[in-house]
């Protein structure tokens, strides 16, 4: 059906770099399209999941030597002739059994299709709590045992290690070696995790080691010098990842799109002492001066400028220092990165200060990346402002973005719950096309009329009058919260009103799995950040059910739809009931800076007016228009930095570099 490149070539990779021109962009996109209509049709389809009943029917009752020998008959001819239709139905049903008796999970006819799509290499969109974990199994499973590496793609280290310890029964049944590689592991654990045949990893473990194998190979990439290190053994001791064969990416909305706004950079320490006076300096002028006298914030508080008046007294501050405050331009650039530092930057949002360490919350799962920095001095920056001990200065060694990572995969598939807006992208950038899966059974999930109040106490007051109202049903109760300082002052206002709950959110990471564990307990409170967002399976205690199931409040929106919709999906999943509601101020951090003349005529309404029906729906629209701004503000970034990838790669190619 199509080539795959395999273990025969040492790294393999697709081997181009540049933009490909428009017409051959075209093309793909009619292939692609092509593609889909052929293979993805619904009939199709349907034909191929009764072909897998099929297969699966004359398995039954077979004894297990002989289901055994079945499975080495299929995976020889995928190796041989590849994935072929007729392989394919064959070892799909392999995989179902395998799965109902290892797991006890026998997949569903639409986790089938999601599969097929899959393994063809196309994006899946299937609801929140459909079961992609399984699904993905199908399609990692026989593109391995076609003799194919398999890399599963997930967002965080937990749902890497969740997913690959649940999954592995299934996987060793059908004679697969599963790994996980999770962030801390060593250069020895990686290389021995990345020889299995699938292996689960976050996107930026996986970024960050092609970027060291390109690091390790240099100039080496030519198959001749490939092969002379292969004998000498300096290959096996260099390189982690066994190429780029093929990879399942979950959440794919969250890691190629979402996370592929900022590159991921390899640095080492670089830098001199002198820096760490220059970094204190900033700090100190940054401090003197006054918003909005000395400077202001632009849009949605993304960028700082100095106002004349800032300016002139910048001018004066900086009179008699030396060196580099003595340039102008670079005195405002620095003052202007000390403002962000130390207005933009909050403690406890953007990061949280542990052991005497500045650690980057990461803005999508809400979790910690205890390895990574911000660049260009903002790390030091941000210790100076929390008076932490100061890392070295670093230098960049090599970077990518996971716009130009993910398209150099022979094969990429991906699935998530909320990608439908983002699908014509993910087809531009990637070339994936975007195939609708389906729900097993009718979804019972319940919107209960949601509400927007003028101001956070007001707001507050609802929320917390939503949760005791839940708590004396016994529903359970999980409370969506932007950032930990949010949560926190959740927590505190429970905690006044003697309502017993949980926290889930990047302080309290080492109780993550326990805390999910008991979310669905009868009458329970769980206030939670993103880090519940994504892949968190919440499962009911029994009863629970006929109380409605899981009750989602979410109390401020997110920079975009996708996240919010992602929280939701935590309820009434495979067909369970469950129920969300939205309340929200226009004193939330999306809205309280987005057009301050409309935010504050909004609020004398809601003030005045707050349950006419008419003022809800123009609040209700104005917040939905800051997220959108965000939106498109993010999709430029991100078109933006593919292009600069781009130009960079055609400038490296001409003087023969890599990266
Ligand atoms: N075929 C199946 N039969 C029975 N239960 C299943 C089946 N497939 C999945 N499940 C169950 O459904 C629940 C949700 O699965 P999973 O977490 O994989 O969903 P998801 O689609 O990845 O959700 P999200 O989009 O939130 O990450 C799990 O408890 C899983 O065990």
């Amino acid at each position: 059906m199509y080539a795959l490149q395999t273990r025969s070539v040492q790294y393999p990779q697709r081997t181009d770099w540049h933009e490909d021109p428009w017409l051959v962009r075209v093309w793909d996109r009619c292939a692609s399209l092509l593609q889909r209509w052929i293979h993805m049709r619904e009939s199709r389809q349907i034909a191929f999941v009764r072909a897998v009943a099929l297969q699966e029917a004359r398995l039954q009752g077979l004894a297990p030597d002989i289901i055994q020998q079945a499975l080495s008959d299929v995976r020889l001819r995928l190796r041989r002739e590849g994935l072929q239709q007729v392989h394919l139905a064959q070892a799909f049903a392999l995989v179902r059994v395998a799965s109902q008796l290892t797991l006890g999970l026998r997949h569903h006819d639409v986790q089938i299709r999601g599969g097929y799509a899959l393994v063809q290499g196309f994006l899946i969109e299937m609801n929140t709590g459909e079961g992609k974990t399984l699904t993905a199994t199908l399609a990692a499973a026989v593109a391995a045992l076609s003799g194919r590496q398999v890399q599963v793609v997930t967002v965080n280290d937990y749902l890497a290690q969740r997913d690959a310890t649940e999954m592995r029964p299934l996987y060793q049944w059908l004679g697969l070696r599963t790994a996980w590689v999770l962030e801390d592991a060593s250069p020895a654990e990686r290389r021995q995790a990345y020889q299995a045949d699938i292996v689960y990893c976050t996107g930026k473990t996986l970024t960050f080691d092609y970027l060291k194998d390109r690091i390790a190979l240099e100039d080496r990439v030519s198959p001749l010098k490939m092969l002379l290190d292969m004998y000498t053994g300096r290959w096996q001791q260099q390189v982690l990842l066994p190429g780029l064969q093929f990879a399942i990416v979950d959440e794919v909305d969250s890691i190629l799109i979402d996370e592929a706004r900022t590159p991921l950079i390899i640095s080492s320490q670089g830098g001199s002492a002198e820096e760490d006076v220059f970094y204190s300096q900033s700090i100190g002028y940054a401090r003197q001066l006054q918003q909005p006298i000395h400077f202001q914030f632009g849009e949605n508080r993304q960028q700082i400028d100095l106002t004349l008046a800032g300016r002139q007294l910048l001018d004066r501050l900086a009179e008699n220092a030396e060196g580099l405050w003595c340039n102008r331009f670079r005195r405002e650039e620095a003052v202007l990165q000390a403002l962000s530092a130390l207005h933009r930057f909050q403690c406890d949002i953007h990061y949280i200060v542990r052991d005497d360490k500045v650690l980057i919350v990461d803005e999508h799962t809400g979790r910690v990346m205890p390895d990574r920095s911000w660049e260009k001095g903002m790390q030091q920056l941000i210790e100076v402002k929390e008076g932490v001990t100061l890392t070295p200065p670093r230098v960049t060694l090599a970077k990518i973005s996971f716009q130009l990572f993910f398209r150099r995969f022979l094969l990429l598939s991906g699935m998530s719950g909320t990608c439908k807006e983002i699908a014509g992208e993910i087809s531009r950038v990637y070339n994936l096309r975007m195939v609708r899966i389906p729900p097993h059974r009718p979804s019972r999930r319940l919107q209960y009329p949601g509400k927007t109040y003028a101001d956070a106490e007001q707001k507050w007051q609802a929320v917390e009058a939503c949760i005791l109202a839940c708590q004396q049903r016994g529903q359970p109760v999980l409370v969506g919260t932007r950032s930990i300082l949010t949560a926190d002052i959740v927590s505190k206002r429970l905690q006044k009103l003697g309502i017993e709950h949980q926290l889930l959110h990047a302080r309290q990471d080492e109780t993550e799995a326990e805390v999910i564990a008991q979310a669905g307990q009868r009458g329970r409170v769980t206030i939670a950040t993103n880090m519940a967002g994504r892949g968190t399976d919440i499962k009911l205690e029994p009863g629970v059910a006929e109380l409605g199931g899981l009750h989602v409040l979410i109390t401020e929106l997110h920079d975009n739809q996708r996240i919010d919709r992602q929280l939701i999906g935590r309820c009434a999943r495979q067909g369970e009931p469950g129920s969300w509601q939205e309340i929200l101020s226009l004193e939330d951090e999306l809205v309280v800076n987005w057009l301050p003349g409309l935010n504050r005529l909004l609020r004398i309404l809601l003030r005045t007016l707050p349950d006419n029906t008419c003022v809800q729906f123009l609040a209700r629209s104005y917040y939905r228009s800051a997220q959108w701004m965000l939106e498109r503000l993010h999709r430029r970034i991100r078109a933006k930095l593919l292009k600069a990838e781009f130009n960079l790669r055609r400038s490296l190619s001409f003087t023969g570099k890599m990266e």
